[in-house]
């Protein structure tokens, strides 16, 4: 997604209000969070301090918080900010559109997280996979590329999040910049990834409230008059407010030239942030068994209806009204650059809700922002940490070591992302052209990444080669489309919609023909127990390095030093914690790992010994939903891209009656959202709630009895 920087509009809010926000917001997000990390320490026994609970959350995530944590990473500003702005430049097609380019790829990474869970069940990010099965040349060009993808992908988020509050508040810039990410970084090092579990849960759930909020509202305007009102305004516009490109220059048809081509360019785009980003891979390694695939497939479900009745009710709102005196600067033009720099929201819930509304518009935008930017950095510091330093700067490191230098790696992460940001805005960089750019750059590892978990044959030449041939394959069509159809390799040209689309294609789906012919040339079968027999010498290995280290500790610390000798003690059993396999919540009856401890390669073990850490029901349990996500995927993408778009995409522009459905319908999808990725968790984690409820009670209690 892209935003035009630089622009701004009317003053919606003081500088004074917009920097209380955004630093109140932030020390009270810290807050809860830090008091929930001591909660769950206390009366859940979930401790952040072992590497298994900061990187994967033991393994132990219920259904309910997993589709509010993907939900909440995967909500970004621009299903709320953007889809409303590109509603406005196209129709009511691009919110429909855009709802279809979200939810496939969180329906497929349900599949794979799930086959990630069957063949590498200890797995901490998706790029241990790849070394494990291809070396270190293979480990090294994926990190290359989930890197590139996440920081542009997050940079350009805070980039759009930051131009936001400085075309509203003439905040500055670089501080808007600074702010976003600072109290994230807090929570997320101390609280690794349940806590931005927990975090997403909060924010999803402050979100949801808003989006309804602004929706409802703005219908229920007397100046938008319900949705008969707005058909009828837009109806009555229509000559103002000619699209070229849609049929009959209506906005409201579904035959809209540059919806579809954005809403193709958004699914290459997004199916890259997902599956290129070890993030939504370590939130599937973090779920319990049953839960990947149901936790997915809601948060796959409820985003759909995010951009969709937001966008529509806003964007085409705005068209009804920007020739008004109830625009914000009316009679100003409302220009192009305006909408690009997505002040299409904050004008209409300024000019239908006012001031209070702008406040709570800001609360939306911190939300949307932190969630994924503390998602974003436990990724990078999982791939710091334990795909570079462990595994070429610090082999032997225990775990203690790893969570301490994970820590580190969030807030460098942080420090990094932000100085890329405010570098990317004074270098005046074209958002449009990196957003067209990363999907070239990013596209080629989806392919090759799926199929080191599906293809037993991929060879390791194909898994290192495919990647960088599709890149250059998408580079080639990208510049020789903008070179064909406009005439010259520019900037210019190369930010067309057409040409970044065909790139993409080009990118992502070459690497399938380079992969398969590349195997073919020398073939080979790989055996996943290798990947079992790997992660099963890792497990001890740390292990005893963990041993290890304690008992230098214990010989280190005199009996006098109780904080140390603490430490020490309340380590031990974490390490328990740390086997995936020990788990209750896993609700996984483990057999006996047969793994020689001692070894350190597959070759010295022999494959015929090795036996699956899961129990047959489990596996049986697994496989069965791998299957389900199948299925569902295959669906979601029949219903999203075929069979519900396809028949409206003809020479017709919607009644009233069926746009009153269509978006009633919208509607309701958000109050689902609510139910699915709110409520659901509460009672999914009842059980957990109450425990911790009680522990505070107790405690509380205990406290002032000593006092009094
Ligand atoms: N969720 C995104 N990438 O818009």
């Amino acid at each position: 997604m892209s935003v035009q920087l630089g622009v701004q509009g009317v003053t919606l809010i003081s500088q004074g209000t917009g920097y209380g926000m955004l630093i109140g917001l932030g020390v009270g997000f810290c807050g809860v969070i830090l008091a929930a990390v001591k909660i769950q320490k206390a009366y859940l026994s979930e401790d952040s301090g072992t590497s298994e609970m900061f990187m994967v959350a033991n393994r132990s995530v219920g259904r309910g918080l997993t589709a509010s944590a993907v939900f909440s990473s995967w909500m970004w500003i621009n299903e709320t900010v953007f889809s409303a702005a590109f509603c406005y430049k196209f129709g009511l097609a691009v919110p429909f559109w855009w709802s279809t380019g979200l939810c496939f790829q969180i329906a497929l990474m349900a599949a794979l997280g799930v086959l990630a869970k069957i063949r590498v069940p200890f797995a901490h990010t998706s790029l241990e996979i790849i070394r494990m099965r291809y070396g270190w040349i293979g480990h090294v060009v994926f990190i290359i590329l989930n890197i590139t993808n996440n920081v542009f992908g997050c940079a350009s988020m805070i980039l759009t999040g930051s131009q936001l509050i400085y075309g509203i508040s003439g905040m500055h810039f670089v501080a808007a910049t600074i702010l976003i990410p600072l109290g994230v970084v807090l929570y997320t090092a101390v609280g690794g990834l349940k806590a931005t579990f927990l975090t997403d849960y909060l924010h999803t759930l402050v979100a949801l409230i808003l989006i309804i909020y602004f929706t409802l509202s703005t219908l229920t305007h007397e100046a938008v008059g319900g949705l008969g009102g707005l058909y009828d305004k837009i109806i009555a516009t229509a000559s103002e407010n000619q699209i070229s490109g849609n049929y009959n220059g209506s906005l409201l048809t579904m035959k809209s030239r540059d919806a579809i081509i954005w809403g193709l360019i958004l699914k290459f785009g997004n199916l890259a942030l997902v599956v290129m980003d070890t993030a939504f891979w370590q939130k599937s390694f973090a779920t319990e068994v049953k839960a990947t695939v149901p936790g997915y497939n809601l948060a796959a479900a409820a985003i759909f209806g995010i951009p969709w009745g937001l966008g529509t009710v806003i964007g085409l709102t705005a068209r009804a009204l920007h020739n008004t005196p109830i625009w914000p600067a009316y009679p100003e033009e409302f220009t192009m650059d305006k909408v690009n720099a997505g002040l299409v929201m904050p004008y209409v819930i300024q000019a239908l809700i006012g001031e209070r509304g702008i406040d709570a518009f800001l609360v939306l935008l911190f939300m949307a922002l932190t969630s994924t930017v503390s998602s974003s950095m436990i990724a990078v510091s999982s791939i710091l940490s334990f795909d570079v330093y462990k595994t070429y700067i610090n082999p032997k490191a225990s775990d203690k070591k790893l969570v301490h230098v994970s820590h580190l790696t969030v807030v460098f992460h942080a420090i990094f992302i932000t100085a890329v940001s405010i570098g990317l805005n004074y270098g005046g960089a074209d958002m449009t052209w990196i957003g067209y750019f990363r999907p070239i750059l990013s596209c080629p590892g989806i392919i090759p990444l799926a199929l080191t978990l599906c293809w037993s044959r991929q060879t390791r030449l194909a898994a290192i080669l495919a990647p960088v041939l599709g890149f250059f394959t998408g580079l080639a069509i990208w510049l020789a489309t903008a070179k064909t159809l406009y005439g010259a390799i520019t900037m210019k040209t190369t930010e067309q919609s057409l040409p970044a689309l065909f790139g993409a294609i080009g990118s992502f789906f070459s690497p399938a023909i380079y992969s398969v012919v590349i195997s073919l040339y020398k073939p080979y079968s790989f055996d996943w127990r290798i990947f079992l027999v790997a992660e099963t010498a890792e497990q001890a290995r740390l292990k005893r390095a963990d041993e290890k280290e304690a008992r230098i500790a214990v010989n280190d610390s005199s009996s006098t030093d109780a904080q140390n000798a603490d430490g020490v003690l309340e380590s031990s059993p974490k390490r328990e914690n740390t086997d995936p396999t020990s788990k209750e919540a896993t609700s996984s009856k483990v057999q006996n790992i047969t793994s020689d401890s001692s070894s350190t390669t597959s070759e010295k073990v022999n494959l015929d010994d090795v036996t699956h850490p899961f129990d047959d029901d489990t596996l049986r349990e697994l496989r069965r939903w791998y299957r389900i996500a199948w299925w569902i995927f295959v669906g979601i993408v029949l219903v999203t891209f075929v069979l519900w778009p396809m028949p409206l995409y003809r020479d017709y522009i919607f009644t009233k009656t069926f746009f009153q459905s269509w978006t009633v319908v919208a509607i309701i999808w958000q109050f689902f959202a609510f139910f699915a990725v709110v409520v659901y968790p509460l009672y999914d984690g009842r059980h957990e709630i109450s425990r911790g409820t009680r522990g505070v009670y107790h405690a509380g209690k205990r406290l002032l009895s000593r006092k009094s």
